[in-house]
C-alpha cells in the first residue's frame, strides 16, 4: 500500500519504518528541516533500539522516504497517518494545533479517496474536528474517512512493540475504512487476531484509559512504598507478594521516583481536563497525578533527611538521566527534578547517562553554566569524590557496578537507589549506607 505519515518523531518514524519493513511504500513528512537532514543522510535523530538499521534498510530499498512536502506526499496515498505531537496546553488539555494544521494540509492536498488516521494521542471527539478540518480544506469533491488508530508503543522497545503489539485498536464507523485498515495490518500475522475494531470515540478513550490505568498502578505502588518506609516494611517483598497474584500481575508495579516521559504525565493531565470539560471530577486521576508530583521529590527528601537541608559543599553523582532506560528522551524525566532539587539546596552534581547526555544538555545548560552540574565522561567519573551516588535511571550498565571501586572513588559510601535495583543487605555488608524507595 501507499502510506503517508505526517510527523516523524518517536511514533511517526517507528510506524513508517515498520510499515515499510512489511513492504509498503511509505513517505514520512516532517516540518523540522534539521530532522529531515539527518533522515535523508541515512541517520536517525532519536535513540531507539533497532530503529537505525530498519530505517537504513528501507531507505536503501526505496520503500521509505522523507519530505517536507505534504501535498506531494498525500497525493496518491491510500492511508494518511497523523503522528504529530499533542503536548499539554497551559490548562493541561491536549494541544491540537499541530493535528488540526496537518488535517487542513491533508484536506487541501487530497486528490482521491484516502483513510485519514489519527495515530497521535487525541481526546475523545477529536476525529470530528479532524473531519471538519479536512472537509473545510478540500479543493475538490473527494471522499475520505477519518479513523482513530492510537499507538501503544513504549520508548526503548518501540520497534518490538510495533511489530508485536498486544493489540491494535481501530476506531471507525466506515466499512470501507475498516477494510483498508484490515489490509494494512494483514502482514503482521500475529496481529490479525489482535485487531480490535470499535467506535471512534471508544478508540480515542481507550488510549487515555490505558495510559491512565498504567499510571495509576505506578502511583498506587509509590504510595504503598512510602507507607512501607514509615512502617519499617520492604516494598520489594510486598511487590513480589502482590505481583504473584495473576489478577494484579508484576508489570507496572515497580516503585520509583515517579513516572516521566512524554505520555503518562501529559495524558493523565489531559484526561483530567477532559473530565472537567463535562463537569466530572476525576478523583482517582487527580490523586494519581498528585502522588506522582510528590514522588519525584521523594529521593531529595530522603537526601535531606540524611544530610540536612543545606547541601552547599556537598557533591552528588547521578547515574541515569533519561526518563527510562533504552531511550534518549528527556521529556518529564524525574532525574531533572532531582537535580534541580539538589542544586537549589546548594549541591553540586556530576551526572552520567549512556545515551541521553546530548538531550540532557538542553535542559541542564543553565545549571552547567552556573557550575552546579557537570556531565561526566563515564559512570565512574560521575562517582569520583561524591558524598553520595543516586541511581535515577536503571540502565543495564548500572545494575552490577564494581562496588569496591565505587567505595574507593566516593568521598563517602552512600547510595540513594531511586529504582530499587540494588540489594540493601549486601551493600550494607560492604559498608555502604543504602537508601531505596519504600525500604
Ligand atoms: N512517544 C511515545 O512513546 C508515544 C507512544 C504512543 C503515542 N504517542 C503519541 O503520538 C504523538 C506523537 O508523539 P511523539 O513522541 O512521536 O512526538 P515527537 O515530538 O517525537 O514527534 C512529533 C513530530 O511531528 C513533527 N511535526 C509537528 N508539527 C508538524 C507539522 N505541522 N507538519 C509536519 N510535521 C510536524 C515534529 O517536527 C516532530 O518530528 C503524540 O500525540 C503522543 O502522545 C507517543
Ligand atoms: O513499574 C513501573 C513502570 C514504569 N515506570 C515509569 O513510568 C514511566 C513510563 O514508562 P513506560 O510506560 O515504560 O514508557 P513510555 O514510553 O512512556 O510508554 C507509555 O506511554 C506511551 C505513550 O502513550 C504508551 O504508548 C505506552 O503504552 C506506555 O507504556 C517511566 O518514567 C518509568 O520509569 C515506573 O515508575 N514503574
Amino acid at each position: 500500500m501507499n502510506l503517508t505519515i505526517i510527523g516523524t518523531g518517536y511514533v511517526g518514524l517507528v510506524t513508517g519504518a515498520c510499515f515499510a519493513e512489511r513492504g509498503n511504500r511509505v513517505t514520512c513528512v516532517d516540518n523540522d528541516p534539521a530532522k529531515l537532514d539527518v533522515l535523508r543522510a541515512g541517520g536517525v535523530p532519536i535513540y531507539e533500539p533497532g530503529l537505525d538499521h530498519m530505517v537504513a534498510r528501507n531507505v536503501d530499498s526505496g520503500l521509505l522516504q522523507f519530505t517536507d512536502d505534504v501535498a506531494a506526499a498525500v497525493d496518491g496515498a491510500q492511508v494518511v497517518m497523523i503522528a504529530v505531537g499533542t503536548p499539554p496546553g497551559e490548562d493541561g488539555s491536549a494541544d491540537l494545533t499541530a493535528v488540526l494544521a496537518v488535517a487542513r494540509a491533508i484536506g487541501a492536498a487530497l486528490t482521491g479517496y484516502a483513510v485519514i488516521v489519527t495515530k497521535s494521542t487525541v481526546p475523545v471527539g477529536t476525529a470530528d474536528q479532524v473531519r471538519e478540518a479536512v472537509q473545510g480544506a478540500l479543493t475538490r469533491d473527494v471522499p475520505f474517512d477519518v479513523v482513530s488508530n492510537p499507538e501503544f508503543l513504549k520508548e526503548g522497545a518501540a520497534v518490538e512493540d510495533f511489530m508485536r503489539p498486544d493489540r491494535v485498536v481501530v476506531g471507525t464507523d466506515s466499512e470501507r475504512a475498516r477494510d483498508v485498515m484490515s489490509e494494512l495490518y494483514e502482514p503482521f500475522s500475529h496481529v490479525r487476531e489482535k485487531l480490535i475494531f470499535m467506535g471512534i470515540r471508544e478508540s480515542e478513550m481507550t488510549k487515555y484509559a490505558a495510559n491512565a490505568m498504567l499510571a495509576t498502578k505506578i502511583s498506587f505502588m509509590n504510595e504503598i512504598a512510602n507507607l512501607c518506609e514509615r512502617l519499617g516494611a520492604d516494598v520489594e517483598a510486598v511487590r513480589r507478594g502482590i505481583g504473584s497474584d495473576s489478577r494484579i500481575g508484576y508489570s507496572f508495579i515497580y516503585p520509583g521516583i515517579g513516572y516521566g516521559g512524554s505520555c503518562f504525565p501529559k495524558d493523565v493531565k489531559a484526561l483530567v481536563r477532559t473530565a472537567k470539560s463535562v463537569d466530572f471530577d476525576a478523583h482517582v486521576l487527580n490523586a494519581v497525578e498528585a502522588r506522582n508530583e510528590l514522588q519525584k521529590q521523594r529521593l531529595v527528601e530522603r537526601i535531606v533527611e540524611h544530610f540536612g537541608d543545606d547541601l552547599s559543599g556537598k557533591t552528588f553523582g547521578v547515574w541515569g538521566l533519561s526518563f527510562k532506560p533504552g531511550t534518549d528522551d528527556m521529556r518529564e524525566a524525574p532525574a531533572l527534578v532531582i537535580i534541580q532539587g539538589l542544586t537549589a539546596l546548594g549541591a553540586t552534581v556530576y551526572a552520567y547517562d549512556p545515551v541521553a547526555m546530548g538531550e540532557a544538555k538542553r535542559d541542564l545548560q543553565p545549571l552547567m553554566d552556573a557550575g552546579s552540574v557537570t556531565l561526566a565522561e563515564h559512570q565512574y567519573a560521575a562517582a569520583k569524590g561524591v558524598d553520595a551516588l543516586i541511581l535515577a535511571t536503571e540502565w543495564n550498565i548500572f545494575r552490577q557496578p564494581d562496588f569496591d571501586a565505587l567505595k574507593r572513588l566516593m568521598a563517602a559510601p552512600v547510595i540513594f537507589d531511586g529504582r530499587n535495583q540494588y540489594n540493601p543487605e549486601r551493600l550494607r555488608r560492604r559498608g555502604f549506607h543504602y537508601v531505596g524507595i519504600g525500604r
